[in-house]
């Protein structure tokens, strides 16, 4: 949360009378600005212009300002003079808290009776037929404009429309409410054409290689110019889609040797591969494509896997006519039947035969980790005009006797010019925008989590070169490094680091063995395309990190950045890739190694023309553009994105540590101890905070997407199937009587429930679990009844897209919040509902509600009332908080009106500190042994990429 200037600087302003000024003055985006207008000129003019036309222009000013002293410029200047005033005026209640459309009582209990008196096939479709009255898909906005209204705040006023609303009789509250722009487009939907990426020779690449949050156009020849207006610099894609010829440094990449020891990766492909057979007509080779595709072997569904549904946002009509019956028989129906109809949705189980190789190699423990994983299950519009045909233009035809791979990337490595013209990094308007926003944050110093310390005038100064939108210079990345020159190395302490990492990776004796038997089968040669060509898009590090500040110090921005002013750009070819890590229902990801750095990264490489074949191309690009606004410590951040050949890569943060399914199968009991349980809950509550203040609901939570970084803390991933929305940021202050936790239904004790037992010891001096970080100053009247109530008392950021809707069926089954299943139209508190699972499954070992089927658990989810098994012994405040959030009717869940602002204030975490969870020592470190990662053999040793297509599936195979 702290991490998103806009939103981070409201909860610090809230307080202070100034920052009220500070508020309105910078965000209003019509009144507010002609006044801070005024306040500039104001000074000026009195200041002895004598002229006649000025003193014109004074009596002018002096007129307005009369005639607007009586609103809202009154109110500021009320606001200004006297913070008294100010305070008692702000701290009224407000009328127009956002009120998210919720799901009629009247339509509630028809449903419930409907699912009373029938088969829950029945009242499924009843429930479908009843989606169809229901207006599809929720509003939307463009990306710019969602950006831009983040910063265009105002007080609401309910009387008028703005100003700063005073109600005397509703207790002391202030909402200030960041109003987006309402925007109908459908960005997301534009996005597989724009996807298509087509490759415009140009000679100047540079200008636009990274823009951030945009919306790619088919105009591949057009470019915008950088120098608009912010919004709208945001809103347009420029040069996403042009190419530049012979600018890759290095096309050829290098490729380590493929084990199957990492847990994560192997088991995933075993855990999540219980899904339906692979169309045998999908396992076609384009003649002209020189990919090889190996059929998969059908893997029957697993019961109890959890799979993860999908379904396009905007279903046609025809298609909506679909009961859960309907679905689930479809779902069978995948096993059987491969190949997915033209004209019906069907349920694409994405898993399946996901790693079915990978499987078999994988170690007897890891696939007893994963033999409980959540596959995913998505209903997507079917194309069915082309199955399976595997394309990457990464490799060519090499006759093979088994396998076709891809090219040799040391034979036929070519040395390439380099595009002197291509730039990193773009004028960043967002960038501005931000610096200007958030003119003084800090960062707390963490050594162990590499937090850093920096202020206003460094973000500045490291935003500023990004006005170049030319050349190489302008690498944005440089913002965070001295970028006197370009040879310039890594510091030593960094380099050493990323040695020993590197090393360890490298020299791990104990994946000797694997490594071995992983070459032995795989004799197959290929070749590695050196046509290896980067889109603009490759430029994403330079400006993004500009927008990461708080990973601004990470040694692998300066990597990247090293590596781009050496080569000019940044492709597949500065890689080694040392491991498939997993892979998904839209790429495949790969540790690797930057060349050169020692920096270890997570790649995730994503095959465009698959992709578009099977639809899933607006997955792709939500996940892209989502990971492309994200900064935030529990979250990934995304270092790199380029585009080789038709493949689209992501450069992303690695990982060592496994998914938190994998680590809770290790503990004791396969749960989770409640301090630590909370430890990782707490860090994924700020991590959806964050994500619903962007106006993303995540949708699809479940502890296989919570990787666990090298510091023990979480990462957030996946981001395919989350839902982008409009959102409202709305700072409440009150006081602490006011707001209470939703749910206090018990005498919380306090001492047993978050200092003592629950303590884990931070690394930066502050106890994070502990109400002691208050200073003395504190222990006043005041704080003596309850220090609790002094942090509740603090102004409260609520950013809940409360507004938003969609009647997708997303999710994985064990974690479907009711209204998704009733197909009633869900909104953001469907993560609080997935929140409750994800608490409980970390508790109990299980989930709540699972049955012995798919359907079964569905029916669970609906009408199986919540039950607490007796063993392991859970607190009374977790299961309160459980209690609260598994709700089944979603406006009665708790966080469904203030989002994580209201679950953080749950007495099950009482005493956390939320500002320095990032610094606590998480409940384990990953051993290194949880890399998984093989002994990597030789640069010149030939490595292969072989990239296959089974069913829904893209897989690239390292030899
Ligand atoms: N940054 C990372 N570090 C380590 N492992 C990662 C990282 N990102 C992804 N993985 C692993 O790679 C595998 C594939 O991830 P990916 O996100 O592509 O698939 P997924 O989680 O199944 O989601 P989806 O099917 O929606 O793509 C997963 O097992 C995941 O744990």
């Amino acid at each position: 949360m702290g991490s998103f200037p806009g939103t981070c600087e409201i909860v610090e302003a809230g307080e202070e009378v100034n920052s009220f000024q500070h508020s309105r003055r910078t965000y209003r985006p019509n009144s507010g600005s002609s006044m801070a207008d005024k306040d500039r000129k104001l000074p000026m003019l009195k200041l002895g212009f004598k002229d006649s036309l000025e003193d014109d222009i004074n009596q002018l000013f002096e007129a307005v300002s009369l005639r607007t002293s009586s609103k809202s410029l009154g109110l500021l200047n009320e606001v200004g003079t006297s913070s008294s005033p100010l305070r008692k005026n702000a701290l009224k209640k407000p009328i127009s808290v956002p009120q998210s459309p919720r799901i009629g009582a009247s339509e509630t209990v028809s449903l419930k009776q409907a699912f009373r008196e029938l088969c829950i096939s029945k009242a499924s479709e009843m429930a479908a037929v009843k989606r169809l009255s229901k207006p599809i898909g929720s509003p939307r906005i463009s990306e710019a404009s969602r950006i831009t209204s983040l910063y265009n705040a105002k007080v609401i006023d309910p009387a008028s429309g703005s100003g700063l609303f005073v109600d005397e009789g509703k207790g002391s509250m202030v909402e200030i409410s960041l109003v987006p722009e309402e925007n109908p487009s459908t960005s997301s939907q534009k996005m597989p054409q724009a996807l298509q990426v087509p490759k415009i020779r140009s000679s100047n690449q540079s200008a636009h290689s990274s823009p951030r949050f945009v919306v790619p156009t088919m105009q591949n020849d057009t470019r915008t110019n950088q120098t608009a207006h912010p919004s709208t610099q945001l809103a347009v894609l420029s040069t996403q889609n042009t190419t530049v010829t012979n600018k890759s440094a290095h096309s050829s990449p290098h490729f380590g040797v493929p084990t199957m020891q990492n847990a994560n990766g192997a088991n995933r492909g075993t855990d999540n591969s219980p899904q339906s057979a692979v169309p045998a007509t999908q396992n076609g080779v384009e003649t002209n494509k020189s990919v090889h595709f190996s059929p998969r072997s059908a893997i029957p569904t697993q019961n109890g896997s959890k799979n993860t549904l999908m379904q396009t946002e905007i279903v046609p009509v025809t298609k909506k006519v679909e009961t859960l019956a309907m679905k689930t028989e479809l779902a069978q129906k995948e096993k059987d039947v491969p190949a997915p109809s033209q004209s019906s949705n069907t349920i694409d189980m994405p898993e399946l035969g996901k790693n079915a190789r990978a499987a078999t190699r994988s170690a007897s423990r890891a696939a007893a980790l994963k033999s409980g994983r959540k596959g995913r299950l998505h209903i997507v519009p079917s194309s069915g005009s082309v199955n399976g045909s595997r394309v990457s233009k990464l490799t060519r035809n090499t006759p093979r006797v088994s396998k076709q791979v891809l090219r040799n990337k040391n034979s036929f490595k070519k040395k390439i010019k380099q595009d002197s013209t291509s730039a990193v990094c773009s004028s960043n308007a967002y960038n501005d925008i931000r610096s200007d926003l958030d003119p003084s944050t800090t960062q707390l110093v963490c050594q162990r989590c590499r937090c850093t310390m920096k202020n206003a005038t460094n973000l500045s100064n490291q935003v500023s070169p990004e006005s170049n939108s030319t050349g190489v210079s302008a690498d944005v990345s440089s913002m965070n490094v001295n970028s006197g020159t370009n040879e310039r190395d890594f510091t030593d302490s960094n380099r050493n680091r990323g040695q020993a990492v590197v090393a360890k990776v490298k020299k791990n004796p104990k994946l000797s063995e694997k490594v071995e038997s992983s070459q032995s089968s795989k004799s197959s040669l290929g070749e590695y395309s050196t046509s290896t060509s980067n889109s603009d898009e490759s430029n994403l590090s330079g400006s993004s990190c500009g927008n990461r500040p708080h990973m601004s110090k990470d040694v692998r921005w300066e990597a990247i950045r090293h590596v781009k002013m050496q080569h000019g750009t940044l492709g597949l070819g500065n890689f080694n890739l040392l491991q498939k890590l997993g892979c998904g229902d839209i790429g495949t990801v790969y540790l690797a190694e930057l060349i050169g750095t020692n920096c270890l990264f997570a790649i995730k490489v994503m095959d465009n023309d698959f992709l578009a074949r099977r639809k899933k191309m607006p997955r792709a690009q939500t996940e892209r553009e989502i990971l492309r606004i994200l900064d935030h410590p529990f979250l990934p951040t995304l270092y790199a994105q380029f585009t080789a050949d038709n493949l689209s890569c992501l450069v992303m943060e690695y990982c060592p540590g496994g998914d938190l399914h994998v680590l809770r199968q290790k503990q004791f009991g396969r749960c989770f101890p409640e301090p630590a349980a909370r430890f990782y809950v707490a860090e994924v509550l700020l991590a959806l905070e964050y994500l619903h203040m962007l106006g993303v609901i995540y949708r699809d939570l479940k502890p296989e997407n919570i990787l666990v970084r090298e510091d023990g803390h979480i990462m957030l991933t996946d981001f395919d199937l989350s839902l982008r929305c409009s959102v409202s940021p709305t700072l409440l202050k009150s006081s602490s009587s006011k707001i209470e936790p939703a749910r206090i239904s018990g005498a919380p004790c306090t001492e047993s429930s978050c200092i003592q037992p629950f303590c884990i010891e931070p690394t930066c001096q502050v106890p994070c679990f502990s109400p002691r970080f208050l200073p003395a100053s504190a222990k006043t009247k005041k704080s003596k009844a309850d220090p609790a109530a002094q942090l509740r008392s603090l102004p409260q950021l609520v950013a809940e897209p409360t507004d938003a809707r969609s009647n997708s069926f997303v999710g994985t089954h064990e974690y479907l919040a009711p209204e998704i299943i009733k197909g009633e139209g869900h909104g953001a508190a469907v993560d609080w509902w997935t929140f409750g699972v994800f608490l409980y499954e970390l508790l109990y070992g299980k989930t709540p509600f699972k049955g012995s089927g798919n359907e079964e658990t569905l029916a669970n989810v609906v009408l199986q009332s919540l039950k607490f098994p007796d063993s392991p012994l859970v607190s009374f405040q977790a299961r309160d908080l459980i209690r609260g959030l598994l709700v089944k009717e979603p406006e009665n869940r708790l966080g469904s009106e203030k989002g994580a602002a209201e679950i953080k204030q749950h007495p099950f975490f009482e005493g956390l500190n939320w500002a320095l969870i990032r610094c606590a020592i998480p409940p384990e470190l990953p051993e290194f042994y949880d890399f998984g990662v093989p002994e990597v053999v030789s640069q010149n040793s030939n490595k292969y990429l072989e990239c296959k297509a089974t069913g829904e599936h893209l897989e690239f195979e390292l030899f």
